[in-house]
């Protein structure tokens, strides 16, 4: 028999296995923004969930990143190679994924997550969040989006956003892509119930690319004749060189491995069955 303990845990399984955070390279004035960076951290590891952020180990990125990586979950940190110098950014904790530039770190950020958050920051933590909604809004993906309203932090932003929605420049469904809340705990929630409203399903790269490949599921859908070449292997993702299909019936090679179970992460951003 179940016993209250463990339809706890149950109660806790997230569906998401990798959230992205976008946060404050500056620690902020009020100890509440701190404090909901570490409470975000903790609430990440008690539902199972890895963390993709931006690397480094300053302001915000820094308490949140070590938050998961102390609690056990996994890390990675995305990091343009001119940022990673030790005494620009501080001592990255998990898994450090060295990209080129801030262009291909956003995308990569983006790319491993399963849904995203902003904590309170500034220019940076703004144009990462705004662009990841505009990427809902074009159909590029269907991840949720949430934003940690710490202290009212945000309060000025969502009023913004409200009265582009009254100007006629925002509609009400694209509004609804943010998802808004005081706490961690309350944010992840909502977070696990949202739905995409959006039903655009346009493909956007056509050009064969580097896929992150996650140990998941066991089919992968790919105009490929041959299994993709693993081209690179980390300890929780593999990267292979596919093009995707939009539809399991143009697929050339339906991939199950049973020694090595894959999937190929962006497949719910094309409405590929999974
Ligand atoms: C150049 C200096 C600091 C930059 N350090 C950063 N290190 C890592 N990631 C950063 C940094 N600056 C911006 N980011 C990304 O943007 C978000 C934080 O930016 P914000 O302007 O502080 O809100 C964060 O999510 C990162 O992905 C020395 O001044």
């Amino acid at each position: 028999m179940e016993t209250p303990k463990e339809s706890h845990i149950e109660e806790k399984r997230s569906r998401f296995r990798r959230i992205c955070v976008y946060c404050g390279s500056a620690k902020g004035r009020k100890s509440s923004y701190q404090d909901a960076a570490i409470e975000l951290g903790k609430e990440l590891v008690e539902r199972g969930i890895d963390l993709v952020y931006g690397g480094g180990s300053i302001g915000l990125m820094g308490l949140v990143s070590h938050a998961v990586h102390d609690g056990g979950r996994h890390v990675i940190g995305v990091i343009p190679k001119s940022l990673m110098p030790r005494e620009v950014t501080g001592e990255p904790v998990g898994e450090v994924k060295a990209v080129s530039g801030m262009h291909e770190r956003k995308a990569e950020m983006a790319r491993y997550a399963d849904a995203f958050i902003a904590l309170p920051g500034g220019y940076g933590t703004l144009e990462e969040l705004l662009e990841v909604i505009t990427w809902a809004q074009l159909g590029i993906h269907k991840k949720p989006v949430g934003l940690l309203n710490v202290d009212g932090f945000y309060d000025s932003l969502l009023s913004f956003i409200d009265l582009a929605v009254n100007e006629g420049f925002i509609s009400e469904e694209a509004r609804r892509i943010i998802i808004s809340a005081s706490s961690a705990k309350e944010l992840v929630r909502k977070l696990e119930e949202y739905e995409s409203e959006y039903k655009i399903n346009l493909v956007w790269d056509t050009e064969p690319k580097t896929l992150t490949i996650a140990q998941e599921a066991n089919t992968v859908w790919v105009t490929e004749q041959e299994p993709p070449t693993i081209t690179q292997e980390t300890d929780s993702i593999w990267e292979a060189e596919v093009e995707l299909c939009s539809n399991v019936s143009d697929a050339n090679l339906v991939w199950d491995t049973e020694s090595k179970p894959l999937s190929i992460l962006p497949e719910r951003e094309r409405g590929i069955a999974s």
